[in-house]
């Protein structure tokens, strides 16, 4: 009987010792990612060396036609113009910079992507499609009778085994896509914006379906997202691409609270300000802002979230930790509003909806405001 790397697999099958690629039927301690390529789309060059960690999740983030779909089908063996080396543990699935030529096929990659709209076959039930991939593994009828129940029950999908995808949702479309990702077994997991689509309430369950069942089969995946709530409720660590290159990389937490660009810091929706630090504070914009936590010197990146910014109507008083400015734009948001002020340069508060009226702030008015110190960031540029 053949066994799966991941030890705590339910089931063992014959399949694991079938494969097409020798190659890829290597078992490893490790499924990490190393994807050291490049590629070419039309105009567009990717060029990306990076490790994604092994049975984890890593977000991949950046604007629109930055790269991240090139990724994502680089590393699944769909794109032709990619170049260089992909290897999962000491499995080469690509590399093309020596004499002996690695191309490992996308269906014998154990590689799983799941793109924005399902993809499922139209033609077949959805017990079908999830049993596609252990069918083509040579599965017996048994195996793959087992595996279908097994993750049609744990992403309850059991009431529509017989149906076609035409007769389900968006949201139970999406998820039979991943029971059907997960039944082939796949090492690797590439989740392309795979909650986009969905309403409030499916992208919820979809994300708890992926935690939970990404934690239990120990895959690594990269997760190509615009929603900070993908991020956070699913990404261990956050890989940021601009212009096709990495530019930001490291634990999900840290990327987020320490941005380094503004895109990652509207993502996050957090203040980012420049200034000099010294001691325990930053100077930005003739402001100086106080952090608990500081740990820089000199040139230095300040980050925090704008409800950590206290805004009051301007009074005679200000003690030493306020300073007064003006309201530049007041912006809508939910239960409260964003105000923008003159002083430091781009810097937001978020004030309640009740606040707001008992104070009745308007742009061009006075106020004071302070910042807690206990969430400011203060790190090296
Ligand atoms: N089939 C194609 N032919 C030529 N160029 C393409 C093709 N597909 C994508 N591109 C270009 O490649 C670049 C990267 O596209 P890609 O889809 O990887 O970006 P992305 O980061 O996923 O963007 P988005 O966030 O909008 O999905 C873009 O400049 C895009 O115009």
């Amino acid at each position: 009987m053949g066994t799966s790397s991941h030890g705590n697999r339910f089931y063992h099958h014959d399949a694991d010792t079938q494969l097409v690629s020798k190659r890829i039927s290597t078992v490893t301690n490790s499924n990490e990612l190393r994807v050291s390529i490049t590629a070419q789309r039309g105009n567009f060059s990717l060029d990306i060396d990076h490790t994604f960690p092994s049975q984890s999740v890593t977000a991949v983030i950046g604007p629109n036609g930055a790269g991240k779909t090139t990724l994502l089908e680089s590393v699944a063996g769909l794109l032709p113009t990619a170049r260089g080396v992909i290897a999962r543990g000491d499995t080469e699935l690509l590399n093309t910079s020596s004499k002996r030529r690695v191309f490992v096929p996308p269906h014998v990659r154990r590689t799983a992507l799941l793109r924005q709209k399902p993809q499922l076959f139209p033609h077949m039930t959805i017990g079908s499609n999830i049993a596609f991939g252990p069918e083509s593994q040579g599965c017996d009828k048994n195996t793959v009778t087992k595996i279908v129940q097994h993750w049609a029950e744990r992403l309850d999908l059991t009431d529509f085994l017989t149906r076609y995808p035409s007769q389900l949702s968006g949201g139970q479309q999406q998820r039979a896509s991943l029971a059907r990702a997960l039944a082939s077994r796949p090492e690797t997991l590439l989740l392309d914006e795979p909650t986009t689509a969905l309403d409030v309430n499916a992208a919820t369950l979809f994300r708890r379906i992926v935690k939970e069942q990404i934690i239990d089969v120990l895959v690594t995946t990269i997760l190509v997202t615009h929603t900070v709530e993908d991020v956070i409720g699913l990404a261990d660590h956050v890989l940021v691409v601009d212009h096709g290159k990495v530019a930001h990389c490291g634990r999900t937490a840290q990327v987020l609270e320490e941005p380094r660009s503004t895109f990652v810091a509207d993502f996050a929706g957090v203040n980012y300000l420049h200034g000099t630090a010294s001691d325990d504070s930053i100077n930005v914009d003739g402001i100086a802002l106080h952090s608990s936590t500081s740990t820089a010197y000199g040139d230095a990146l300040t980050a925090f979230p704008p409800t950590a910014v206290t805004l009051l109507p301007s009074t005679d008083y200000i003690s030493p930790s306020q300073w007064t400015s003006r309201i530049v734009s007041i912006d809508a948001r939910l239960f409260g509003f964003a105000i923008e002020v003159e002083q430091p340069r781009g810097l937001y508060a978020y004030v309640d909806l009740p606040y707001f009226h008992q104070y009745g702030f308007a742009v061009g008015d006075s106020v004071s405001l302070s910042v807690d110190p206990k969430v400011v960031r203060i790190y090296p540029r």
